[in-house]
């Protein structure tokens, strides 16, 4: 369970988020455009860049921990601390107590075990990257996961064993995405959108889904989103609107909005 109480972040003078309240109380998925704070939000919850506010894991606030064990991620910036792909991961045996048979078992499920074992994390192609660092997380038994964009640049065929070992492992935090068919993988997940700094939700995943968009503040919607001059709804499919499911890439829908 992760609560986010009054956190505001700030690049310079520019506010990412500001008095942000936010309780994930089970695994979910988060979606937002491009440079709407999804990455950002990961990286406060890991102590990666500083806020004002609490953020508690488990009830725990995290801001002066380091190393907190119950709290995993695939961020890049985490990942730097060894030079080549198993040196990592026997560093992330000790101080996060990654299972390294579970690490080298997906890998090798995934069919990229040999060719990044012995190579430099830095050297490592985009997809396999995203790949490794989201083994890594998923191999360490931390309750709370924050899996940002684990299918970006992985091959279709490798996109649906991930999406298994998600749904398989991550118990509470959550997975960010813009692939709208990999969705489909967690239809019965809440699902939190984050749009101008505010955070909707949570809606279920496969009610998102079968959705269409309608202008205003429809009375039958199951989410009212906010944009700079007007209101946008998320309504159940009746036949008005445009169809989430027709927008094929989830990009799309902020080019709509
Ligand atoms: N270190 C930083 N310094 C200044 N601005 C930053 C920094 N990190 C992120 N930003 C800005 O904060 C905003 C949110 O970025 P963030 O990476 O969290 O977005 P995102 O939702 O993850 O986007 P994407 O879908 O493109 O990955 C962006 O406008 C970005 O330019």
């Amino acid at each position: 369970m992760i609560n986010y109480n009054d956190l505001t972040i700030k690049f310079s003078d520019v506010t990412i988020f500001k008095e942000l309240n936010l309780h994930i109380n089970q695994h979910s998925i988060v979606i937002g455009p491009n440079g709407s704070g999804k990455t950002t939000l990961i990286k406060a919850t890991c102590g990666l860049i500083p806020y004002r506010g609490k953020i508690l894991v488990d009830g725990q606030g995290v801001k002066k921990i380091k190393n907190y064990l119950n709290l995993s991620t695939n961020i890049p910036e985490v990942y730097t601390i060894g030079r080549e792909v198993k040196d990592i991961a026997e560093i992330y045996s000790e101080i996060k107590d990654l299972e390294l048979d579970v690490f080298r078992d997906l890998l090798k499920e995934l069919r990229i075990y040999d060719e990044v074992i012995n190579k430099k994390i830095f050297k490592l192609s985009a997809g396999q990257s995203v790949i490794v660092r989201t083994v890594l997380a998923l191999s360490s038994p931390s309750k709370n996961l924050l899996i940002d964009e684990p299918f970006e640049n992985v091959d279709p065929s490798k996109r649906l064993i991930i999406a298994r070992f998600l749904k398989e492992n991550v118990k509470d935090g959550f997975i960010t995405t813009h692939e709208l068919d990999l969705l489909k993988q967690f239809n019965s997940w809440p699902l939190y959108i984050i749009l101008n700094g505010k955070v909707y939700g949570p809606i279920i995943t496969e009610d998102f889904l079968n959705s269409t968009i309608v202008e205003g503040e429809a009375p039958n919607a199951i989410l009212t989103l906010d944009l700079d001059d007007k209101k946008i709804s998320i309504v159940k499919d009746n036949g008005s609107g445009i169809k989430l499911l027709t927008l094929g890439n989830i990009n799309r829908l902020y080019g709509v909005l």
